[in-house]
């Protein structure tokens, strides 16, 4: 295992995680800062685990019955393991966003203020109108919306659908936002909008994005983690990862040898 890239200031940091699904392990002994100021990339062939360890930084994996981790995953600090952690707080400070867009079937305004509203985030309706607005702007969603916010999310395009449940993830006022492949369903001109996103988004949030796709990799991050058959296999600077990999089975991954 190799170690994790220094950060100044890790958001998340995870040490010697590792997952089992019943008696098979997914993940073996994985630790890896994650921090604000970059956006980080997890790639590595099918099968390999990235989405089982990218749903272990906010408990994703409680909800899949043979799941288990063992290991230390800290948000600021805080254990988020810990018997005591608020498991729907942690959702909430820890976003998510699918491979396929998941809207509610319901308006595109109560998609973004469903959660505010359950966590109590807006003191009245103008506070709650205030962050449905500024949800949507900073998803890049506001204009194309902003006459129809009664309409049905699912009516949307793909690429719009996304952008909405990102802009469902930001109304919580997450500090982390994992994206598992949030662009495998999407045609290349929704891509490139969700893309333009992250960029825009970095440093607001800690993004972690699962990705198939090594330019999107190297397009939306600047740290890159290759994993390969449940082990981190090397993490560091995007750009050092793509152009000059320390381990064979990064460079054979990146030029395509296997995957
Ligand atoms: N719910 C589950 N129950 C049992 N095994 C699972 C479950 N989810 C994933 N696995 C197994 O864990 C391993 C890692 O899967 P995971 O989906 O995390 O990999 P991945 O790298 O995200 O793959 P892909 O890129 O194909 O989505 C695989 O062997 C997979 O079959």
């Amino acid at each position: 295992m190799h170690a994790p890239a220094p950060t100044a200031s890790p958001k998340m940091s995870a040490r010697h995680v590792n997952v089992f699904y019943g008696r098979k392990q997914a993940i073996d002994d994985v630790s890896i800062d994650v921090d604000m100021e970059n956006v980080t990339a997890f790639i590595g062939p099918s099968g390999c685990g990235k989405s089982t360890f990218l749903r272990t930084l906010n408990r994703m994996n409680d909800t899949i019955a043979t799941a288990r981790v063992d290991g230390e995953i800290r948000l600021d600090g805080e254990d988020i393991y810990a018997s005591d952690m608020d498991v729907v707080q942690l959702r909430a400070r820890v976003g998510m966003v699918f491979q396929k867009p998941n809207p509610f079937p319901k308006s595109i305004y109560e998609n973004v203020a469903y959660g505010p509203r359950i966590h109590g985030l807006a003191a009245s309706k103008a506070d709650l109108d205030r962050i449905v607005e500024q949800s949507l702007t900073r998803a890049g969603l506001w204009g194309e919306v902003k006459d129809r916010l009664n309409d049905s999310g699912t009516a949307l395009s793909g690429g719009q659908q996304q952008r909405l449940c990102i802009a469902r993830a930001i109304a919580v006022d997450p500090e982390v936002i994992l994206m598992d492949e949030p662009c495998s369903a999407l045609d290349p001109i929704a891509t490139a909008k969700i893309e333009e996103l992250i960029h825009e988004l970095r440093g607001k949030y800690a993004i972690v994005i699962v990705t198939h796709n090594m330019q999107q990799a190297a397009r939306v991050s600047q740290r890159t983690a290759f994993f390969h058959l449940g082990t981190l296999v090397e993490y560091g600077v995007t750009s050092e990862i793509f152009t000059n990999p320390r381990q064979e089975r990064t460079k054979d991954y990146i030029t395509g040898r296997y995957g």
